[in-house]
């Protein structure tokens, strides 16, 4: 006797075991934070280091862990905008027993971000690497200046923070030590305007990887966050310079608050999610390109891959792509009116 394929229906069956031990082994290991690890994260009590804290999502998550009971230092370049934002880091903070701080430093460099980690008054056993911000622009616009100036925000800022941080609390033996990186949905996936900027966010998610494996050796876990737009003053910044078809594929109402940002990545922590994201779309594009990167929920990630499989390239080729395409003529002509 023949099963559907030609196959026999011992080894249809064969199959059909296989894959439901396929599905028991990714409901074990995608559940094993919840059974063995078993602690639930806590922000109580942590030494919680957010650079990019004087404003939008960086500020939004040093807002919420001070109310959650973390002592917090905020860290950005800009003294005057650190002071009125650990202001509010303090008026958000749950008792008055707790240490809120703030480093002036630049955290592009390893020297500078190292400074930074030394000045906090105690080691931190958190880190968030929130620095980082978009210079939008057509690829053949934009200078070797404008993609180095990417490496430095985008990259560099975190890859130092990381670097000081995974030190300083290898050396010290910190328990329990976190390091949470932020990518972006164009660190998932490529989209026109963003190319100064996107290939770092890609960068970023390599760094998580990377660092989520070698970190096991000193306890410390890694996060990497890939938020949508976020309604920030980094994101009114960089409209001022975005193409205006980059604007209409993201749509100008699609997003979230800083603070909506914070509460959804540090639900993801909790939870003890490697690859976190707070909009569905981007759910999308994190499980499509999930690779050999931890699942959050096995079965239901892989579920959710099935709709990725057929709304992602439907979403690609009938919106995305057929914009661009539309916006060639307006395109050329602009471009017609530059010098060569
Ligand atoms: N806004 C958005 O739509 C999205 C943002 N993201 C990412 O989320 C993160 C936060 O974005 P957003 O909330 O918009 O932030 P903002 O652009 O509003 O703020 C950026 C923060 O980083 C600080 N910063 C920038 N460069 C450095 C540096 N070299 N050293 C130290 N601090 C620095 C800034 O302060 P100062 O200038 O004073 O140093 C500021 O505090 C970024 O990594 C961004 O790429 C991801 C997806 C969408
Ligand atoms: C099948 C899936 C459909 C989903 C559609 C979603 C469309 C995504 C558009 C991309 C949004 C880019 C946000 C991040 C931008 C960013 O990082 C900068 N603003 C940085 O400041």
């Amino acid at each position: 006797m023949t099963g559907i394929h030609g196959l026999s229906s011992a080894s249809a069956s064969s199959v059909a075991l296989a894959a439901l031990g396929a599905v028991v082994i990714s409901i074990v290991l995608s559940s094993t934070m919840g059974f063995l690890g078993g602690k639930k994260w806590k922000a109580q009590g942590k030494h919680v280091f957010v650079t990019g804290g004087s404003q939008g999502l960086g500020l939004a998550v040093a807002e919420l862990l001070a109310s959650k009971g973390a002592n917090v230092t905020i860290c950005s370049r800009t003294e005057s905008k650190l002071r009125e934002a650990v202001g509010r880091v303090k008026a958000a903070a749950k008792s008055d027993q707790q240490t809120i701080e703030y480093v002036a430093a630049d955290v592009s460099t390893f020297e500078g971000a190292k400074k930074a980690i030394a000045s906090c008054s105690s080691v931190p056993d958190t880190v968030f690497c929130c620095a980082g911000g978009a210079k939008p622009g057509f690829f053949i616009d934009q200078t070797e200046s404008d993609f180095e100036h990417g490496m430095r925000t985008d990259y560099w800022t975190s890859l130092g923070t990381a670097h000081a941080a995974a030190n300083a609390m290898a050396r010290n033996k910190v328990v329990d030590g976190k390091i949470v990186l932020v990518s972006s949905t164009v660190g998932l996936i490529g989209l026109i305007g963003y190319s100064q900027y996107g290939p770092m966010k890609h960068a970023i998610r390599g760094l998580a990887e990377s660092l989520r494996s070698e970190l096991i050796l000193y306890g410390i876990s890694v996060h990497a966050y890939f938020p949508g737009t976020i309604f920030s003053p980094g994101l009114e910044e960089e409209n001022k310079t975005k193409p205006k078809i980059t604007v209409e594929i993201e749509g100008t109402e699609d997003g979230s608050t800083p603070a909506q940002c914070a509460k959804g990545l540090i639900k993801g922590i909790e939870r003890g999610h490697f690859f976190i994201t707070t909009d569905f779309g981007t759910e999308l594009f994190r499980v499509a390109a999930l690779g050999a990167a931890p699942a959050n929920r096995g079965l239901v990630d892989r579920a959710t891959a099935l709709i990725a499989w057929i709304a992602i390239p439907v979403w690609r080729t009938f919106i995305a792509d057929r914009m661009i395409k539309k916006h060639r003529k307006e395109h050329a002509q602009s471009l017609a009116q530059q010098p060569k």
